[in-house]
Order: structure tokens, then C-alpha cells, then sequence
């Protein structure tokens, strides 16, 4: 399935200069988000994942129907401020702004085989903090998968220790 035609392309959005890449009009084919949910679900059973991690929010509507796929569980990366109990937390920016992730600090048990997802790598930032809060929770990141890769930016430079799989590239 040539996944491209789902997703609408915003020109100057959220900032001027920014081409936003809109999923929702992927999120709400079934049969497009189904696809691409079942191609993340393979990869992730060759990475024998035991949670799935993913930031909010995108990373979430990504991530979950992975999760619920394998059987595994899956665990919230959020913004600050938003997370009940205890966390952990690091800085990052991101193609349109900067901010904090947070993860809760039982959310991982040491040596689990997490794989991380998102919508979209842009410049790297939100990732390279995901990876960060797993790695300090003693989580063994088996792989990462987006739908979406912006080759234009240097996101996958900050990958290169990592399995990375991306449905579609800009
Ligand atoms: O590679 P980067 O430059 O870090 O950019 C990619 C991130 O930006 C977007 O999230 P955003 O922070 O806009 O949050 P949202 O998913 O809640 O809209 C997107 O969903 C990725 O998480
Ligand atoms: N160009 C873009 N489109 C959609 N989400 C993004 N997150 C960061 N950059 C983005």
C-alpha cells in the first residue's frame, strides 16, 4: 500500500516555513492505519519487544494498537507536569519549539526490550529524550519505528547506535 496519499501536507504550520505532515487523514482510513500499524507489529516481533514506549502524543496513537497487537504493554512518554507519580525527566527540542519529556520512574524494569514509536523524525530531539529516559530506567531499546522520516533534517544522525524502521521518507 502506498501510504504517501493518506497523509496531507499543511504548508506553514504550526510556524511559517514548517510543511506539516498531517496523519489524521492516515489515522482515520482503516484499512491505512491498519497497514501501517501491522508493518511496525512485524518488526517489533523480530526485536522480541517487551514494552512498547512512545511520546506524547502522536507517539501514543502509534504505539498502543502496536502494543495491543503483541500482548505487550506500553508506557506513556509525557510532557511535564502530566505524569501522577514519581518521574524521571530530560530537555529536548524538537523542529518547532523546546520542552520536557517524562517518564514514570517504575515504568521500565531493568533489561526490558523496549521499542520506542512515533509519528515522525524530524531534527531528533523528541527521540534522543525518549531514549534517554528508557536507557536511564535501565530499559534495552530493541528498536524504533515511526511512520514517518524527514530526510532534509539530520534526526537519524543521532540514531546511529540504533534499529530504526520508517514507513515513509520526505
Ligand atoms: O524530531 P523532532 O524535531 O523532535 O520532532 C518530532 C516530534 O514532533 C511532534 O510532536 P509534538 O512535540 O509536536 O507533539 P504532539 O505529538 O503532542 O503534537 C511529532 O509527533 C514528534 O514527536
Ligand atoms: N514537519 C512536521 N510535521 C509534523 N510533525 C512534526 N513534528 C516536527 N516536525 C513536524
Amino acid at each position: 500500500m502506498d501510504l504517501k496519499q493518506y497523509v496531507t501536507i499543511v504548508e506553514d504550520w504550526p510556524k511559517p516555513g514548517i510543511k506539516f505532515k498531517d496523519i489524521t487523514t492516515l489515522m482515520d482510513n482503516g484499512e491505512a492505519y491498519k497497514y501501517a500499524t501491522d508493518q511496525i507489529v512485524t518488526y517489533a516481533k523480530e526485536k522480541q519487544v517487551d514494552l512498547v514506549v512512545g511520546p506524547e502524543a502522536r507517539g501514543f496513537i502509534i504505539g498502543c494498537p502496536v502494543a495491543y497487537s503483541l500482548g505487550v504493554g506500553f508506557a506513556p512518554v509525557r510532557k511535564e507536569g502530566k505524569l501522577p507519580r514519581e518521574t524521571v525527566k530530560v530537555d529536548y527540542g524538537l523542529e518547532y519549539g523546546k520542552d520536557i519529556l517524562t517518564i514514570h520512574k517504575d515504568a521500565i524494569k531493568p533489561g526490558q526490550r523496549v521499542l520506542i514509536t512515533d509519528d515522525l523524525l524530524a531534527t531528533g530531539g523528541t527521540i534522543e529524550a525518549t531514549i534517554k529516559l528508557v536507557e536511564e530506567l535501565g530499559g534495552v531499546v530493541a528498536g524504533i519505528a515511526f511512520l514517518i522520516e524527514l530526510t532534509y533534517l539530520d534526526g537519524r544522525d543521532k540514531l546511529d547506535k540504533y534499529d530504526v524502521l520508517t514507513l515513509m521518507e520526505y
